[in-house]
């Protein structure tokens, strides 16, 4: 793979998200219900209760009446009548918040506020539909393009252009949210300070065991109690806690090479292969009936009839009438079926004078298009491209939730939408959020439902339709999972995604612990697409250029 192109390296950071006032908003309830408060009280009105407070400065001649009764300390409780005035001063703060009438609209505000956050969430997931940045952008000031790409998994990298869209509901719930509680803090004293008052808690519970302890043997039990329950404790001569061992981390298991990997994922394929040619030579010569019965065994084994006569027919070449062994059968064989398959071992080229070079990702569900765009996707972003993920398959929710950690994963932004939203609408916004972005490639997911053959076909069309206004090219490239256990139906799925979406590259999945690998062959030889890619696993560097020669020979079990 030659990934050799100028690109943007991005760096994908958090964006603050848009806030309501709820500062005022709740300073002003507050009002607001004081005020109700002073209603339900009575009316006061301000001059009377201006004058009122001059009493008070009479606490002052209060020490006066002390003195006179001198000898008789009793009098002291007489004074204790005057604080009643000092209820009557509290109307003034009252009136003084009635100037600050401007409460009304506390309660108001909130409400926009809610508004707001909800329809920041409705905007994430709704997106797309008809116009591409709709009230997204609206409800944000300088956010700009990417309200609906996720952020980076290494955050705090700085850059504030990739907002953190997908995962933006929950953040920005979070956010939301995080401004209220800021303002609430300094007086609902007890919430905040929980942290500390937990810190506290646990230095109390050490100090208790500290001071227990050299009191008594007995006491201390009942105070190491608390402490026993967080750890185990030992009692010998003292009270000790007793260290439990960490878990041993599990030895990293060192990645085998991608050859070796290759060969055990097909080694079923080849196993049978390998045991049914055994079967058909021992102890024949090569004839008609040999030659019939070899190739019976390759379509068995999915290699497809056009391979299995070219394998006959370079055998019975050079060797007819002779004695043949199973290894030379196996030897002929994977140098046929490398010939089958060198035309369309190719690399995938993105050409990068579009930008982003759009690679729309089809297939039937199950077969591993979610996992296959993830692993690219790790691909693409380690050769230091920019790509962005498009969640096209809006009829699960799993997948856009697959695809949204793998976005997280690779450090690509995503574009999602509602569960049933419209696809082509969802691939329309994902390409303008890609060109936004700058990103090389825009990769996008769809939804494979070969049971409505009809809509499937229409929703296809329409993405690619919907793309071609952005770019008459797009999709640059089509590419079609195949699911490698499928057997002989993977034929027919090519045939129809080929007619359906123009497909023009494959990547052959699950070759892992099947024994019908043979199937690639087959696929090869009938549509002469390109394979890009072969999926040999679920992990993320299992997907592999696809290379001819190391595909025939470990499939036909040759060294
Ligand atoms: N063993 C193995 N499993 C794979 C491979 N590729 C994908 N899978 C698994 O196949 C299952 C289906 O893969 P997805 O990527 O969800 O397939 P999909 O085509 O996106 O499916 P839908 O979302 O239903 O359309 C998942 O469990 C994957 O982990 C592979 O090469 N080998």
């Amino acid at each position: 793979m030659a990934f050799g192109f100028i690109k943007k390296v991005f760096s994908f950071g958090k964006k603050e998200v848009e806030e309501t006032k709820p500062d005022e908003a709740e300073t002003e309830e507050a009002v607001a219900s004081e005020e109700s408060d002073a209603a339900l009280t009575g009316e006061k009105p301000a001059p009377e209760l201006i004058p009122e407070p001059e009493p008070e400065p009479e606490p002052e001649p209060e020490p006066e009446p002390e003195p006179e009764p001198e000898p008789e300390p009793e009098p002291e409780p007489e004074p204790e009548p005057e604080p009643e005035p000092e209820p009557e001063p509290e109307p003034e703060p009252k009136a003084e918040i009635s100037d600050a009438t401007p409460a009304p609209p506390s309660p108001r505000e909130r409400g926009e506020g809610e508004d707001e956050g909800q329809r920041d969430v409705d905007d994430i997931t709704p997106a797309v539909e008809a116009a591409p940045t709709p009230s997204t952008d609206d409800a944000r000031p300088s956010s700009g393009p990417s309200d609906h790409l996720l952020p980076a998994p290494s955050t705090g990298s700085g850059g504030e252009k990739e907002a953190e869209p997908v995962i933006e509901v929950a953040e920005k719930a979070e956010a939301d949210e995080a401004p209220e509680p800021k303002a609430e803090e300094p007086d609902a004293t007890p919430a905040t300070p929980s942290p500390r008052e937990r810190g506290e808690g646990e230095d109390e519970g050490q100090r208790g065991i500290g001071d227990t302890t050299p009191v008594a043997d007995a006491a201390p039990v009942a105070d190491a109690a608390p402490a026993a329950a967080a750890g185990k404790i030992a009692v010998s001569k003292a009270v000790e806690r007793v260290e439990e061992k960490a878990p041993e981390p599990e030895a990293p298991q060192p990645r085998k090479p991608w050859f070796q990997r290759l060969r055990e994922g097909l080694s079923r394929s080849s196993r049978e292969l390998r045991d049914s040619i055994a079967g058909v030579f021992t102890k024949r010569k090569l004839d008609e009936d040999t030659l019939q019965d070899l190739e019976d065994v390759l379509l068995r084994a999915d290699l497809g009839l056009e391979t299995a006569m070219r394998v006959t027919d370079a055998l019975a070449s050079g060797r007819y009438g002779k004695d043949v062994s199973g290894e030379e059968v196996q030897t002929v064989m994977a140098e046929e079926i490398e010939k089958v398959l060198a035309p369309v071992a190719m690399p995938l080229e993105l050409d990068l004078s579009h930008k982003p070079h759009v690679i729309l990702v089809v297939g039937v569900n199950g077969t591993g298009k979610t996992t296959t765009i993830g692993k690219l996707a790790a691909k693409l972003t380690e050769g230091g491209l920019s790509v962005t993920l498009g969640a096209g398959d809006t009829f699960r929710a799993a997948a856009i939730e697959q695809l949204k950690i793998w976005g997280e994963r690779t450090g690509s932004p995503v574009v999602s939408s509602k569960l049933g939203a419209d696809a082509a609408g969802l691939a329309y916004d994902a390409y303008e959020k890609a060109k936004e972005a700058g990103s090389d490639v825009l990769i996008i997911d769809t939804a494979g439902r070969l049971q409505n053959k009809a809509e499937l076909m229409a929703e296809l069309e329409k993405i690619v339709r919907v793309l071609g206004k952005h770019d008459p090219d797009a999709p640059h490239t089509v590419l079609q999972t195949v699911d490698a256990t499928t057997g002989q139906n993977a034929l027919n799925q090519v045939e129809i995604f080929r007619n359906v979406a123009g497909v023009n590259g494959l990547v052959m999945t699950k070759l892992d612990g099947t024994a019908r690998g043979g199937i690639l062959v087959s696929i090869a030889a009938k549509h002469k697409l390109p394979v890009y890619f072969i999926g040999v696993g679920e992990q993320v560097d299992d997907l592999e250029p696809f290379s001819a020669s190391d595909f025939a020979k470990a499939i036909a079990g040759v060294a």
